[in-house]
């Protein structure tokens, strides 16, 4: 896979809340590159599993619908990603609660992991791109050239995705976001086939106390001194 990748990969990997998706589609519009999440891959099976009755535990039944689905990744304005699933765009649907707390279960089967990651690779495979997740730097792009791992407390990541779901129009408790996103981090780091982990050659930033902007700042500066 490696040496058919493109130049210009950039892999940012990290738990729910972390900071992931905001300061990688930043830093994919600073570059020019086309920002890929992963995350939204996995959220649109889990969504469609739900309004199809798949039994989520039903790992045969998910690897079939998967086979059964296309999931496209359109750049929108301001650097977001439109979500395209079976021609019908389901973007404004992907982060409800009920796919906050399936995701990880549909995520956890080897057979569903390995045609996303099959896609994900040929999504990369022209360059230019950075792409976040769970196991990207790891597993899906492990010659990426450049990884950075998020992480931040889970208290701080708890009220980001709490304020960011108030802001949604969803009627969320603190509480009930703390444990769902533990418990998420929990599946997602103990399943068997490529966890979330942070990759040995990867820059660790704890964004716990930094502000978004000086999180990007620190990103590009690291991204144009190894991509020159
Ligand atoms: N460094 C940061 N400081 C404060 N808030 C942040 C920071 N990074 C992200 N956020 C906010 O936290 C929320 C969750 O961030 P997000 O990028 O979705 O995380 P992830 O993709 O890792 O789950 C968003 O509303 C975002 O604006
Ligand atoms: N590369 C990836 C990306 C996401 N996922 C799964 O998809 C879920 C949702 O990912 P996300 O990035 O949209 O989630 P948040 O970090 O935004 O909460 C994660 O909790 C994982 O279970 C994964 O397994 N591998």
């Amino acid at each position: 896979m490696t040496k058919e990748t493109g130049a210009g990969v950039i892999a940012v990997d990290g738990p729910a809340g972390a900071g992931k998706s905001t300061v990688a589609r930043r830093l994919a519009a600073e570059l020019g590159f086309l920002y890929l999440d992963t995350g939204a891959m996995y959220r649109a099976l889990a969504l469609k599993a739900l309004h199809e009755g798949v039994d989520l535990r039903d790992e045969a039944a998910l690897a079939s619908l998967l086979s059964d689905t296309t999931i496209d990744l359109y750049p929108a304005p301001e650097g977001r990603v439109r979500v395209i699933v079976d021609g019908a765009d389901v973007t404004d649907h992907l982060r409800s609660p009920e796919v906050n707390a399936s995701v990880a279960l549909v995520a956890g089967f080897a057979s569903v992991r390995s045609e996303m990651v099959s896609r994900q690779r040929d999504m990369a495979r022209q360059g230019a791109v950075v792409m976040d997740g769970r196991d990207i730097g790891t597993f899906v792009l492990p010659d990426a050239e450049v990884k950075f791992f998020l992480t931040a407390s889970l208290e701080a990541r708890s009220e980001r995705r709490c304020q960011e779901l108030t802001r949604l129009g969803y009627d969320v408790s603190l509480e009930r976001i703390r444990e769902e996103i533990q418990h998420r981090d929990l599946l997602d780091s103990s399943r068997p086939y490529a966890p979330l982990a942070m990759a040995e050659d990867a820059v660790l930033i704890d964004t716990t106390h930094m502000e978004v902007n000086e999180v990007v700042a620190r990103m590009l500066a690291i991204c144009r001194h190894r991509l020159g």
